[in-house]
């Protein structure tokens, strides 16, 4: 008989610590560039108005201070030697914690806890059995994502413990607070692509005796965010790309820019761990297979349009899931998303934070004193 879901929050949620219920604001910045955004500043009326949707500001606000506790605790205790499961798994219990609620579709993980290293640059988590043990010389790619009612917070870092990868962080960095500096009300995509590749392509890194330019991987992007929706349909390029769609007043952006030391490009490779169903799919397609179906509902009872990897179906029970899974995909209810590769022996490395595009001003919510 399945537990009925509690409704009630838990104790040792983030709550405890904000009893008003107000989470604090991320980092400010004035709009750049056009005259118009200049004064964006002083509108008086778009300010109180903001103020009026604060319940979904401060839901944002939320899950950020989640994720700053949350990765505060991780860049102490993660170690080489722990296992990738350890590691996924320490900070996916961590943000279930702090949630203060059982019921993963009002809050929790926003997305699977990516732990993707070397020239694995996104989406690798480790599936049920993976024996990887992180190593010294590792360079490590921490994603996780942390919503409140569908208000996602994507967030990322780059874990290294051998500092000869410091001048490879550093570029992207920077390169990331470009892109952030650089984004606003009207702006066009590719003048942040454009943006951030400048300063990306300033830098050099020497390994092994051996110096390479930074380069941007360029078949990866950040994205707008939508409530329980990580990719919203807009894409922010990480170099110059002609695209001259534009970031509107209200949207919430993943900024998130990539370096690498290989060919600046990804393909697939490897087991698929990340998985979300498909928002272009007819809702209701009959599915005949019964084991499919009943994934199915499981899927839409417990992650709806959220991504969710092989872990998130072991740990609430579901056995032997793996042909009903493939059949979904197949069907083109569920969409896979493997890990993303560059060449072997390259190393990659991300910045990532989430900004909401006040009328009046842009928020950098998940702003640390780390990163
Ligand atoms: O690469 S994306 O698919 C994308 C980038 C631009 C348009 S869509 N992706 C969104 C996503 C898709 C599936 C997931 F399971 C988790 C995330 C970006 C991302 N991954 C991690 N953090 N941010
Ligand atoms: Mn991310
Ligand atoms: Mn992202
Ligand atoms: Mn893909």
């Amino acid at each position: 008989k399945k537990k009925k879901k509690n409704n009630k929050k838990k104790k040792g949620g983030i709550n405890q610590f904000f009893p008003d219920g107000v989470f604090p604001e991320g980092e400010w910045q004035e709009y750049t560039g056009s005259e118009e955004n200049l004064k964006r500043v002083t509108d008086e009326e778009k300010r109180y108005l903001d103020r009026q949707a604060n319940n979904k500001w401060n839901e944002f606000r939320k899950g950020a201070e989640i994720h700053r506790r949350v990765r505060q605790t991780a860049q102490k205790n993660i170690k080489p030697g722990m296992t990738m499961t350890e590691v996924a798994e320490s900070i996916e219990n961590s943000v279930r914690a702090y949630s203060g609620t059982d019921d993963s579709l009002k809050g929790g993980m926003g997305f699977p806890c990516g732990v993707s290293l070397n020239h694995c640059a996104a989406h690798y988590t480790p599936n049920a059995g993976d024996k990887v043990v992180l190593q010294y010389d590792d360079v490590m790619k921490v994603d996780f994502g942390v919503h409140v009612n569908g208000h996602i917070i994507d967030c990322a870092w780059t874990q290294t413990f051998n500092e000869r990868y410091d001048p490879l962080l550093n570029a992207v960095k920077e390169a990331t607070n470009t892109g952030i500096k650089t984004a606003g009300i009207d702006v066009r995509m590719t003048d942040v692509g454009e943006a951030v590749e400048e300063v990306m392509e300033s830098y050099e890194v020497e390994l092994d005796g051996k110096v390479y330019p930074v380069k941007c991987i360029r078949n990866l992007q950040g994205h707008n965010i939508k409530p329980y929706q990580i990719h919203g349909g807009k894409s922010v390029p990480i170099v110059k790309n002609g695209d001259t769609t534009k970031m509107e007043e209200g949207e919430t952006f993943a900024i998130e820019t990539f370096g690498s030391t290989g060919k600046g490009y990804v393909v697939h490779g490897g087991e698929c761990s990340h998985y979300m169903k498909n928002l272009d799919a007819p809702p209701n397609a009959p599915i005949r297979l019964d084991r499919a179906k009943k994934l199915m509902q499981t899927i839409d009872k417990n992650f709806g349009s959220l991504p969710f990897c092989r872990r998130y179906l072991d740990r609430i029970g579901e056995e032997k899931y793996l042909l009903a899974l493939n059949q979904l995909c197949r069907a083109g209810l569920i969409t896979e998303h493997p890990p993303l590769v560059d060449v072997k022996g390259c190393y990659t490395a991300q910045y990532e934070h989430t900004i909401l595009l006040h009328p009046t001003r842009k928020e950098v919510v998940s702003r640390g004193d780390d990163y």
